[in-house]
């Protein structure tokens, strides 16, 4: 995506960095007032040399290092204070903008599971905390340089020139940092990040790492990763670290050679001994926030992609409008030519495919691996949009429901079941912040699940993750059944429900499907075996995308033994199909 296609969301950004404009001109007066009592320093070498040295008079010498005391102490309150604001604008930053980039990821991870979703959450962040940083107080400061060299010069020409060229030597490198550090910057960082990614596969997969003996291969691949991240970084840090000595040394020198000016000046007579320590300070005042800067360029680097990446992502995912509340509706499923495309694919994993599901009924979805039955159930769950054609639900295509106002309509069991780190019941309950007890109990009975679950040492209160942990692959089914039916859906989209079940659990799932007909919803089943669609009315055959066969279960059944009789005489006959 270009630069420009990224500006809707760059926009987005803008708009809440915008809302906290009055704080921006408070850290500015702020940091006006900060480097105003810098002059605090130069000022009083100039009083002490120039004139309690020449007077020799120690109560001067009081009253001005009283005034001193003040002085700073207010300098410190107000850079304290400023760094306080900005910590809240930045938290606030974040905070306004999380559930519009949470959203964003979530959305964009469930169809395109790249690196822009991987990493939106830690691109908030890293905006967040350049925003809360002292890199960007020193941004306030920067304006400042001019002045004081400006100030400098103000002493005597000559040391003026000195400061201004030094100056301008830093500038050029400030610049020439930029240039130079930002590719191995942004590497190191994509690196670490890849590094990261293979440990966090490999930890979770770890039973699977152990068995198949992969531990020495799994540890050189993830090796691989690491020495290059390692090499990524140190060379990073080398170039940003030869940069942040360069400056420093630069400045130490040109405060050195302020004073050595200053001094062969005062030796000529054409300036005081006060103005020579007085410039040479304002020198190291003037130059100290684009060192700060320098030091601190990789934060600044991560910020700026980050914001980028953000632009990218909420261009991407535009925030979605608010519609208007449905009633609950009946479970009438209307598809018509359905083309479903998977995100990143040119191919359609589904074509054209139409059939209708009335309030009552139990359709089975049968084909070969690869058919297209879970790419349905992902389109009939609103996770993949139609390329072309329509679904409805009572009526109104699945987008007229909001997302989570659709989960709630129609309840999902995915072909691997995943549940979330926390209870058994939190994970029936679907995470809700106000789950029911009582509806609980109710999902996990409809999916047969409740004795089951008893039998657990914590009940309901049993610790999970999201392997699983303690339980079986038929008892996770059993839990992604029950939250499934959490909420009472009015249809129910099961894919592949018996692959990890026994018969014990496959009678619970059929019972299940049983109760759902008997209450007049509704109930998709994507299946490979015959157990699972014992209790379908109707049945929908894919193949290859296309519906090869719809109609009553047994009308289909019939006609696919008929279909597999012929071909078995055909390719009986001499010359037949081998
Ligand atoms: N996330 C994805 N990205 C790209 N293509 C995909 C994705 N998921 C599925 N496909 C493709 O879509 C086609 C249909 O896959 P789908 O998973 O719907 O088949 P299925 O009938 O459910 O198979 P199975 O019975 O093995 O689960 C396949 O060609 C597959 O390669």
């Amino acid at each position: 995506m270009r630069r420009q296609d990224n500006e809707r969301g760059l926009e987005e950004l803008r708009k809440v960095r915008r809302e906290s404009r009055p704080y921006y001109w408070f850290v500015g007066i702020f940091s006006f007032f900060v480097n105003l009592l810098m002059l605090t320093g130069p000022l009083y070498m100039l009083q002490v040399y120039d004139r309690v040295l020449g007077s020799r008079s120690v109560a001067t010498l009081i009253a001005l290092s009283v005034l001193v005391v003040f002085l700073y102490g207010m300098m410190g309150l107000l850079d304290y204070t400023r760094g306080r604001v900005m910590g809240r604008v930045a938290a606030r930053f974040q905070s306004k903008l999380d559930t519009r980039v949470f959203d964003a990821v979530v959305r964009r991870s469930a169809v395109q599971p790249d690196e822009l979703s991987q990493t939106g959450l830690r691109d908030l962040e890293s905006v967040q905390r350049l925003m809360s940083s002292p890199v960007l107080m020193a941004f306030f400061d920067i304006p400042w340089t001019p002045v004081f060299l400006i100030g400098i010069s103000l002493f005597h020409p000559w040391l003026g020139y000195l400061a201004m060229s030094g100056g301008a030597v830093l500038i050029i490198i400030t610049v020439i940092n930029q240039l130079v550090t930002k590719n191995p910057t942004l590497k190191s960082n994509v690196t670490t990040m890849q590094a990261e990614k293979i440990s966090d596969q490999l930890r979770q997969e770890s039973e699977m790492v152990q068995a198949l003996g992969m531990r020495r291969a799994a540890f050189l691949r993830w090796h691989d990763a690491r020495q290059k991240s390692l090499s990524g970084q140190i060379g990073a840090s080398d170039l940003t670290g030869s940069f942040t000595t360069l400056t420093r040394t630069l400045r130490l020198l040109l405060q050195s050679a302020m004073l050595g000016l200053g001094a062969y000046l005062v030796l000529q007579g054409e300036l005081t001994p006060g103005a020579m320590i007085a410039g040479s300070i304002l020198m190291g005042r003037a130059l100290a926030p684009i060192e700060l800067a320098i030091g601190q360029w990789a934060l600044v680097e991560r910020a700026r992609k980050g914001w980028q990446n953000l632009g990218q992502l909420l261009a991407e995912v535009p925030p979605e409008q608010p519609r208007t509340a449905l009633p609950a509706p009946r479970a009438k499923l209307d598809v018509q030519q359905l083309t479903v495309v998977p995100p990143g694919e040119q191919q359609a994993a589904l074509r054209i495919v139409s059939f209708t599901l009335e309030p009552g009924h139990a359709l089975g979805v049968i084909g070969p691996s690869g058919a297209g039955k879970s790419t349905l159930a992902r389109a009939l769950t609103g996770v993949w949009r139609p390329a072309g054609g329509k679904i409805r639900l009572d009526g109104a295509t699945l987008d007229q429901y909001g997302p989570d106002v659709l989960g709630e309509h129609i309840g999902y069991l995915p072909q691997r079941v995943t549940l979330f780190d926390g209870t058994i019941a939190e994970n029936i309950a679907r995470l809700s912040q106000a789950p029911d007890d009582t509806k609980i109990v109710e999902a996990a009975k409809k999916a047969a699940a409740h004795e089951m679950i008893l039998k657990l040492p914590e009940g309901y209160n049993t610790r999970v993750s999201s392997t699983g942990g303690r339980l079986s692959g038929g008892q996770m089914q059993r839990i992604g059944l029950a939250r499934a039916m959490y909420g009472d859906p009015v249809i129910l989209v099961l894919d592949e429900p018996n692959s990890n079940l026994d018969n014990e659990g496959s009678q619970a799932v059929n019972q299940a499907i049983k109760r759902m007909k008997e209450e007049g919803k509704s109930v998709l089943i994507m299946a490979h075996r015959p157990a699972a669609i014992q209790e379908c009315d109707m049945l929908l055959m894919l193949e290859n995308g296309s519906r090869s066969a719809f109609g009553p279960k047994d009308e289909v059944l019939k006609s696919m033994v008929k279909n597999h009789e012929q071909i078995t005489k055909t390719a009986a006959m001499p010359g037949g199909v081998r």
